[in-house]
């Protein structure tokens, strides 16, 4: 198996027991964008969960990075694999405090001129450094949650829905600056989207998943081109 993140016969069962992943292989392609999309309660966040410790497989084995999950250190695999969510969860304070929060926690600090070209990569000029984060709209803090992703320099970003709570000029800034990032530090991203016309756009590879199994993988178009017929009922809207 080759890619960034390789599963192999991957299976996740809840603490009561539920079985919600169901035998996922595959392999997410280095440096390039793959979305994963699927009904509601297939199991997308639960994977991505599993690609950066918060979770650990029942059974099955995944390598990160040519590594086996179990065999790194917490810290080190957080380092490695960045995660945002839709929420884009931050403390109080102004955007510098939470973008250094990531060194803070590992005992060092953030140069300020770090800090003003994070901000610069993800669209935002350095006076929203010392802005409180409560005074943010909801764009603006999305990309504040996006850099501060990338202040240990991740080889892996996961994405949870992270512009389905934006209006649509937001949704399509984060689109363009998450394809820039991509390039500009050949990150690895797996983006989770209930938007198929972005999962389309911004993703060179897609999975479907359903129940806990994997449908389909390749190219974004399959989506279209899929025989399956669950992969067809999602993608005309039938399932959702
Ligand atoms: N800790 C848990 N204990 C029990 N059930 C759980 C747990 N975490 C998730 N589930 C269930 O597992 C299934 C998959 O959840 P998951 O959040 O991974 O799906 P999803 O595809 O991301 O869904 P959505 O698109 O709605 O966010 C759901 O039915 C969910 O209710």
């Amino acid at each position: 198996m080759s890619g960034a993140i390789q599963f192999h016969d991957v299976h996740y069962k809840s603490e009561d027991g539920i079985h919600i992943l169901r035998g996922i292989t595959g392999s997410i392609i280095e440096g390039e964008v793959t979305t994963l999309v699927g009904p509601s309660g297939a199991g997308k966040s639960t994977l991505l969960k599993l690609c950066n410790g918060l979770l650990s497989p029942t059974s099955g084995e995944i390598r990160i990075l040519n590594k086996n999950v179990y065999d790194y250190d917490p810290v080190q695999l957080r380092k490695e694999v960045g995660m945002a969510l839709q929420s884009a969860p931050m403390v109080e304070g102004d955007v510098f405090h939470n973008l250094a929060l990531p060194m803070l926690l590992q005992g060092k600090s953030l140069p300020e001129n770090e800090a003003v070209k994070l901000l610069e990569d993800v669209g935002l000029e350095g006076e929203h450094l010392r802005r409180n984060i409560k005074d943010l709209s909801g764009g603006q803090r999305q990309k504040v949650s996006i850099a501060r992703t990338l202040v240990n320099r991740p080889k892996i970003l996961l994405l949870d829905e992270i512009t389905s709570s934006l209006d649509q000029v937001s949704q399509k800034e984060i689109d363009e600056l998450i394809v820039k990032i991509s390039k500009k530090y050949g990150v690895t991203i797996i983006w989770i989207t209930h938007n198929l016309q972005q999962a389309l756009k911004v993703g060179t590879y897609a999975w479907m998943l359903k129940e806990g199994e994997l449908l389909e993988s390749g190219k974004s178009d399959l989506l279209h081109t899929s025989t399956n017929e669950h992969v067809q009922a999602f993608v005309k809207g039938e399932i959702e």
